[in-house]
C-alpha cells in the first residue's frame, strides 16, 4: 500500500463544488484505490477552517500529500502551514479562477487532475508574504483588490459573476497614489506576482517564474477608459508586456506606503488593512507541490 493522501475540500469554492461534493469524494476514493493508495477527505465548515484542519492532521499520518480541493483561496489556507515543510501540497483545481493551478499546468478536468495527484512529480516553488500573510499566486492593491472585495460580497461565484463585477467596477474606479520603495506613483493597480496570473488566464505577469526567487511587480498606470478593451485583450493573451501603460520590475522585497490603509488582496482574498505600510517579500523555494 502507498502512503495515504489527505484531501481538504471547500464546498464554497467555484460554482460546481458545493452540489457535487459527495461525487468528488467518491471519485477521490476510487482514484486512490486505482493507485493502491487511500485517501481521507475532510470538508471545511467556514473560512480559515482549512488551515486548522491541516495543522491538526498533518502529523497524524505519513501523508504523501495534502490536497487543496477548491480555488486559490483554499490553496492559500491549506498551503500556509505547509510552507517550509516536507509534505507536498496537491491541487484539485475546482475554484473560480484557479490561477496557481493554471500557471503550473495542472489539468482542470476532475479525473485528469486526480490522476496527476497520484502520478505527478514534486517540485519546489517560491512563496511570498504581504505584511506577514503568506500568498502563493498573486497579491496586490488597486482595481483587482476592489473587484476581489466586491466579488466576495456576491451570492454566486464563478467566472460570469467575476466578469460582471469587474465590468461594473471598471466605470467607477479611480487610480490611487502610492509610494513604492520611496517613489511616488499613481496606479490603476499594483500587483505582486509570484505566479503569472490572477486566475481564468488573466496573465498579469506572464513572465513570472515560480522558482526564480523573485516577485514580478506589475504597475498598471492610469489609462483612458477607452483603452480598457485593449488592456483586457493584452491581459488574456499574455501580452501585457507590450502595453505602454504597464511597468514591470523584479524584486525580492518591496515597501508600499499609502495615505489611507488600503484594501488589498492575497490570492484573490480581499482584506482591509489597518496600516498604511505594506511590506512584500519572497521566500525562495519554500513549498513542495505536486505538478
Ligand atoms: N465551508 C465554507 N463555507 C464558506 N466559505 C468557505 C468555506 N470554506 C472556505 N471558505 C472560503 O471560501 C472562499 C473561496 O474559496 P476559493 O478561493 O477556494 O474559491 P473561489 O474564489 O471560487 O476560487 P478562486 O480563488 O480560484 O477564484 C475563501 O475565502 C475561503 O476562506
Amino acid at each position: 500500500m502507498e502512503q495515504p493522501y489527505l484531501f481538504i475540500l471547500n464546498p464554497h469554492s467555484g460554482t460546481f463544488l458545493g452540489r457535487n461534493s459527495r461525487l468528488i469524494e467518491k471519485a477521490v476514493h476510487e482514484m486512490a484505490q486505482t493507485y493502491n493508495s487511500r485517501a481521507t477527505v475532510l470538508f471545511t465548515q467556514e473560512r480559515a477552517h482549512a488551515t486548522t484542519l491541516v495543522s491538526e492532521h498533518m502529523h497524524r499520518e505519513p501523508w504523501k500529500a495534502i490536497v487543496a480541493v477548491g480555488g486559490d483561496g483554499t490553496i492559500n489556507e491549506i498551503a500556509q502551514p505547509l510552507v517550509g515543510q516536507a509534505i507536498p501540497l496537491g491541487i484539485l483545481p475546482l475554484g473560480s479562477g484557479n490561477g496557481l493551478a493554471r500557471h503550473l499546468g495542472i489539468p482542470l478536468k476532475l479525473n485528469a487532475a486526480l490522476k496527476r495527484l497520484f502520478t505527478g512529480q514534486v517540485t519546489t516553488i517560491d512563496t511570498a508574504l504581504i505584511n506577514h500573510i503568506p500568498f502563493f499566486c498573486t497579491a496586490g492593491m488597486g482595481f483587482d483588490a476592489y473587484v476581489g472585495y466586491r466579488f466576495s460580497k456576491q451570492p454566486a461565484r464563478g467566472l460570469s459573476t467575476y466578469m460582471k463585477v469587474s465590468f461594473e467596477s471598471y466605470w467607477s474606479y479611480r487610480p490611487q497614489s502610492y509610494r513604492l520603495n520611496g517613489v511616488e506613483i499613481n496606479a490603476f493597480s499594483l500587483s505582486f506576482a509570484n505566479a503569472g496570473q490572477f486566475g481564468n488566464n488573466a496573465w498579469v505577469a506572464p513572465q513570472a517564474d515560480l522558482q526564480d526567487g523573485e516577485l514580478d511587480i506589475c504597475r498598471i498606470k492610469p489609462f483612458p477608459k477607452w483603452y480598457g478593451t485593449s488592456l483586457a485583450y493584452q491581459l488574456f493573451t499574455r501580452q501585457m508586456r507590450t502595453s505602454r501603460y504597464i511597468d514591470y520590475e523584479k524584486a525580492t522585497h518591496a515597501v508600499v506606503e499609502t495615505t489611507q490603509p488600503p484594501l488589498i488582496h492575497y490570492d484573490g482574498e480581499p482584506l482591509q488593512l489597518s496600516t498604511s505600510r505594506i511590506e512584500v517579500s519572497i521566500k525562495p523555494k519554500s513549498l513542495r507541490v505536486i505538478i
